[in-house]
């Protein structure tokens, strides 16, 4: 994707070849290089060179010539409808400078003088087609190679998030570029000198530092990443003293990056930012840690591959919110579920009650129904993006924040009531818009009246002259017709002329001597009287005038609205858990979820019954049949820590080890879950390696990609993690994979110690039961008929007996023939490995152990249980050949 870097080459002119337009085109894009310069004109926004070839391309627009030698390749889009044009530019990561006049064209004789007013970035804009869920988070990234520290602040412009993070030690920059993919920003900002390359940007040269590549890369100087410059600025603009009071006092890495965020917005004419009243510090480790392998592997909040539906997704089946702050807090919870069993705890508490009454549920639903984007359109209105239609929006909502309280007050426990005590409905806020202005508002100041009567004496007094105007004039030309005899005359205003009288060329000899001749046109001529003059300028002094004072007051209105900035935030976040608590209750209830136990100390993971809450709601609504529930138990502590699932290719294996990782998601967010029971101890982290992730694009084989997936989990998984691996191994040859499984299996079982699922298509590792005394074996179960093979889908314990891969084959609709002749080279080699296994089990000298063969557990225990230094020789004889008798049993 082309982005930052892409800074076109105009060719100058010299400058006394240019026309006096084209040198005030050359020095605003003298300023911005690496934007594309959109150049008012009048009605339109014109670009010029290399920039008007792109955006033709890009738009699908047509492309001309500013002159008749076509030397200037111009293209350009009316700017009425500018907006559309300008979000499909951004989201294909480029960068706009918007070059406005500065000044009324017909106010003045000489050249409108004009100015870059904003600059348009891919993570500052705001996209009004946004989805309510969505965040446009603009990331930064800074990184301290001396210290071994790296800083990643976001801030989504459009609602007022702004957070920061910090990382330490060798990985720090790993953990830092995977807290930026779960993040997925549209722009990511990053000292100049860690920009190797544009699409594969890359740190430090390591590939597993990729950024992710839909985000656009913008460099900035490197002094802007410095403590020194960007920690004044987040002060200045917090009007603080230190920054102790927001977590980040000793945290100076994530401090530097949200002060290069807030320079960013500066630089790009972002002055308004009263809405940005906080800035949080969060720490991965406060929360179920998801990498963002698993976040993909999951389908959490994206479909695995970009462009189907998000209807595989965990986020679209939870999202039953009412309100876009609910839809968002849904998100980030589950990208970030708990680990504080109290927090959960309370969660639990409040979704049973709200659970437990439908009526009570029901009612706080509905009022919450009535809320907007509280706080895109606070955003809005602190950006000046906001027009009198938003903030009516805005007073909608406040009115129905009381009907919100009444609902949710309704309850009592968990969280409820510290989320209902001092909630602030802003009444009186919402009292004042109301007052001021009128009920249906035109979407932009100047487009109608907007001001209330009675909020202003002088302009009731004004409007009352320039209705009385206007009727006056409509008077005249009643009166005009019968004086004139000319039916067809007509009193018309246009912008340019003002007020005249319009009479047809076949009526022009009855005109009067008093009407001054204005303009003439192809079938009429215009006129005016000193009468019609008279009244013209009083109605357009008045308008003008009105039209002041209209802007006053909002100009007022909005300073006190963003006054009260801080509170409408609190009562936004306020808003956002009700409605998810209320959803989680909605959801729970409608779809028969239950109560999840946590456990702070046991390590436990027991389910009965269960059902992945996605293919559940995918089989129910596509009708193809019911999901069968599963149960399941692991105990890291006490064993078994460590299921081997083995069973047919279509069986539900990978369905039954998503599903594990969705109940401990969901519980640990507070959600009831899609089982008979659950009982959790509480996970730390959720490692996945599910699949085949293809990531050629990146240039690492599917192989590597699965190698170094499991190398993270080996190297960071903890006792109280969950840990899901699927198939693995099967991306290279069968030996290697299955003796890297093996040894996988091993090293999970007897170092780790993790709640482990472990599915595989390797029948050998389930002999490793009689090794590894908390390995157990399941099975997805299926059923062999005359017509083939069928699929149960139900998890029983015990190892397949052996794989069916090619009865699945045929279910595909492989050829017969493949069919048949799979078969019989299936038999052939079973036979080959029947010999083999009897060959192991003579008792001859040249026997070969395969690494496979498990030894028996009691040879072993003997073995080590043995004193050799006590033995004679001839007891060490007598005990090797029971040995060996045993072994060839
Ligand atoms: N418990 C279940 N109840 C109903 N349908 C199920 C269940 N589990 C899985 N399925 C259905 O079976 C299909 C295959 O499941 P899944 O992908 O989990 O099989 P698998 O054993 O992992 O297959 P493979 O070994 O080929 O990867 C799923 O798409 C799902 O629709």
């Amino acid at each position: 994707m082309l982005a930052i870097g892409m800074s076109v080459e105009t060719p100058i002119p010299a400058p006394h070849t240019q026309t006096p337009v084209m040198r005030q085109f050359f020095a605003a894009k003298q300023a911005h290089p690496d934007c594309l310069l959109f150049f008012r004109m009048g009605d339109f926004y014109e670009l010029f060179y290399d920039d008007a070839i792109l955006v033709a391309r890009e738009l699908q627009i047509s492309l001309t010539a500013r002159d008749r030698e076509k030397a200037i390749p111009m293209c350009g889009v009316p700017y009425h409808a500018a907006e559309n044009y300008l979000q499909k530019l951004l989201r294909r990561g480029y960068r706009i400078a918007m070059c406005e006049q500065l000044e009324d064209p017909k106010l003045t004789k000489t050249l409108v003088r004009r100015g870059v007013t904003r600059v348009l970035t891919p993570g500052t804009a705001l996209d009004s087609s946004l989805a309510a869920n969505d965040n446009t988070f603009l990331a930064a990234l800074t990184l301290n190679t001396k210290s071994d520290a790296a800083g990643v602040a976001a801030l989504d412009l459009s609602t007022g998030e702004f957070r920061a993070t910090e990382f330490h030690g060798k990985s720090a920059i790993k953990e830092a570029v995977d807290e930026l993919h779960r993040l997925a920003p549209r722009e990511i900002l990053l000292a100049t000198n860690l920009r190797l390359g544009s699409a594969q940007t890359t740190l430090n040269g390591e590939e597993d530092e990729t950024l992710p590549a839909a985000a656009t890369k913008t460099p900035l100087e490197d002094w802007v990443f410095t403590a020194d410059y960007a920690l004044p600025l987040l002060q200045q603009h917090f009007r603080a003293n230190s920054l102790d009071g927001f977590g980040l006092g000793t945290h100076a890495s994530a401090a530097t990056a949200a002060g290069a965020l807030l320079h960013y917005l500066r630089a790009t004419h972002h002055e308004d930012l009263e809405h940005l009243d906080s800035l949080g510090y969060y720490e991965r480790a406060t929360c179920l840690e998801l990498d963002a392998v698993s976040v993909r592997n999951l389908e959490l909040t994206e479909p695995l591959f970009s462009g189907e539906s998000n209807q595989t997704t965990l986020l679209y089946t939870l999202d039953a919110c009412r309100t876009p702050m609910g839809k968002r807090l849904l998100r980030s919870t589950l990208l970030r579920p708990s680990i504080d069993p109290m927090q959960i705890a309370a969660r639990l508490d409040s979704v049973a009650e709200a659970h437990a009454s439908l009526p009570k549920r029901e009612t706080l639903r509905r009022a919450l129904d009535g809320i907007l984007d509280l706080e895109r359109l606070l955003a809005r209105i602190a950006l000046d993006s906001a027009g009198p239609r938003d903030v009516v929006a805005l007073c909608r909502t406040l009115s129905a924040l009381p009907g919100v309280l009444y609902g949710a007050k309704e309850f009592s426990q968990g969280r409820w009531s510290a989320l209902t005590q001092e909630f602030d409905t802003l009444e009186e806020l919402c009292g004042q818009i109301g007052r001021t202005l009128v009920e249906d508002p035109p979407l932009k100041l100047g487009e109608g009246d907007a001001i209330a009567q009675n909020v202003d004496a002088e302009m009731d007094e004004l409007r009352g002259l320039s209705r009385s105007g206007r009727e006056s004039i409509a008077a005249i030309e009643d009166r005009e017709r019968e004086r004139t005899g000319i039916s067809s005359l007509k009193v018309r205003f246009n912008s340019v002329f003002g007020y005249y009288l319009e009479i047809t060329k076949s009526n022009l000899a009855n005109v009067p001597a008093d009407y001054e001749r204005k303009q003439t046109l192809v079938n009429a001529e215009r006129f005016t009287t000193p009468e019609l003059k008279d009244y013209e300028r009083k109605i357009l002094t008045a308008q003008d005038r009105i039209a002041e004072i209209e802007r006053r007051i909002f100009v007022d209105l909005r300073r006190t609205i963003l006054e009260a900035a801080h509170r409408m935030r609190e009562t936004a976040r306020r808003v956002a858990e009700i409605d998810l608590l209320a959803n989680f209750a909605h959801l729970a209830a409608l779809r028969n979820w239950t109560r999840p136990v946590i456990e702070e100390d046991s390590t436990v993971l027991e389910f009965t019954e269960a059902r992945h809450p996605v293919v559940e709601l995918r089989l129910e609504e596509s009708a193809l049949g019911r999901f069968t529930p599963n149960s399941g138990f692991l105990d890291a502590t006490n064993g078994p820590s460590l299921a081997l699932i083995t069973g047919p290719n279509m069986g539900g294996k990978s369905t039954y080890l998503r599903m594990a990782a969705m109940l401990a998601v969901m519980a640990q967010c507070g959600c009831f879950v899609p089982a008979a029971s659950l009982r959790i101890g509480l996970v730390d982290r959720i490692f996945t390696r599910i699949g085949a992730s293809d990531n050629v694009a990146r240039g690492r084989s599917t192989f590597m990609v699965e190698m170094t997936e499991t190398a993270a989990i080996l190297n960071t998984a903890t006792a109280r993690s969950l840990i899901l691996l699927d198939e693995m191994g099967r991306g290279t040859a069968t030996y290697d994979g299955l003796s890297l499984a093996w040894a996988t299996v091993e090293h999970l079982h007897n170092k780790i110690g993790a709640r482990t699922l472990f599915a595989t298509h390797y029948h050998e590792l389930t002999l490793l039961h009689e090794q590894l005394t908390r390995l157990t074996n399941l099975r997805v179960a299926c059923r062999e008929t005359p017509t083939g093979i069928v699929f149960l889908h139900t998890v029983e314990s015990g190892a397949a007996d052996r794989s069916y891969g090619i009865e699945v084959a045929k279910l595909a609709g492989l050829p017969r023939e493949v069919i048949d002749r799979a078969r019989s080279v299936l038999k052939l080699h079973e036979k080959v490995e029947t010999q083999q296994v009897h060959a192991q089990a003579a008792p001859a000298p040249s026997m070969q152990m395969t690494i496979f063969t498990p030894l028996s557990q009691r040879v072993v225990d003997r073995v080590r249980e043995l004193d050799v230094d006590r033995m004679t020789p001839m007891e060490a004889l007598q005990l090797l050949s029971e040995l060996k008798r045993e072994i060839s049993e």
